[in-house]
């Protein structure tokens, strides 16, 4: 589903220079997995996320990244969302005066008329709004508010979330979720990406801590450092990495 071959991409940092940060990475995304990356500070996870979404200011000067068949490294970030290409951010932005159900709606609508669908009627939304939010413990009350203003990080990682399962992506990457999340927030957020899995949508998720993991058992852990993937395994490469830590990997990246 998602197919990244030696990818090298670099970044232009604020005083004009160009950082390469992805050196010849290799992954591969079949739909209905749920892959891990893990990796120590400024191995360049949050930079692949931004690559895989066409962020601004990344350029990628070799390899390939092929979803669902098709070569998106040039494609702008709009025709990727609507493709089904989903980040869920590190750290989510605020949009002041937009209520959360306003903005879920418009984003909800937006990529269906970019697919040439419909758009969903007012009524469906909110049956479809009261469904989900139930679903994460969301309540109508904090959906009136403006998007993100004033959330605690746990409130913020569920709304995140609440419009993934309302836009039910292709493909979803999540980038290091467990941030600012208390064990119950944890769950209720693990549920909900547990309620994602589907055998037609592939997840990556980014993360610092194994005790996500516990609770959305990947398929398969990589590990990433110096701009590569380094190791990859299955679900016990995350205990591993837990009790053992990143250094004997470290040698084999530089
Ligand atoms: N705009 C930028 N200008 C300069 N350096 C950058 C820029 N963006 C990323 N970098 C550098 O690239 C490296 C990779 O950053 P990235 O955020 O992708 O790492 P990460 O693995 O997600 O780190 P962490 O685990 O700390 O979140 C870091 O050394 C970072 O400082």
């Amino acid at each position: 589903m998602l197919k990244i071959e030696n990818l090298h991409c670099k970044v232009e940092t604020a005083d004009g220079e160009e950082k390469p940060i992805l050196k010849g990475l290799s992954l591969e995304v079949p739909a209905g997995e749920v892959h891990a990356i893990m990796g120590p500070n400024g191995s360049g996870k949050s930079t692949l996320s931004y690559v895989l979404t066409g962020r601004e200011g990344y350029e990628c000067t070799a390899g390939s990244i092929e979803f669902q068949g098709e070569e998106i490294s040039e494609q702008a970030p709009e025709e990727r969302a609507a493709k089904g290409l989903y980040l869920s951010f590190q750290y989510p932005v605020e949009i002041p005066g937009v209520p959360t159900i306003t903005f879920l709606k418009e984003a909800l609508n937006a990529q269906r008329k970019a697919r040439g669908e419909t758009e969903v009627s007012a009524p469906e939304f909110m049956k479809l709004i009261r469904e989900k939010a139930k679903q994460l413990g969301v309540s109508m009350d904090m959906l009136k508010r403006a998007v993100n203003v004033g959330f605690s990080g746990g409130e913020k990682k569920r709304m995140e979330i609440l419009q993934a399962l309302v836009l039910e992506p292709k493909f979803l990457i999540l980038d290091e979720t467990d941030s600012g999340l208390d064990i119950d927030a944890l769950k209720t957020v693990s549920d909900g990406v547990n309620a994602l899995r589907a055998p037609d949508r592939g997840m990556l998720v980014i993360t610092h801590y194994q005790r996500l993991l516990d609770h959305i058992t990947p398929d398969r852990v990589h590990v990433m450092a110096n701009g590569r993937i380094v190791k990859s395994g299955g679900p016990e490469l995350a205990n591993e990495l837990e009790a053992e830590g990143y250094d004997k990997y470290l040698g084999e990246a530089a």
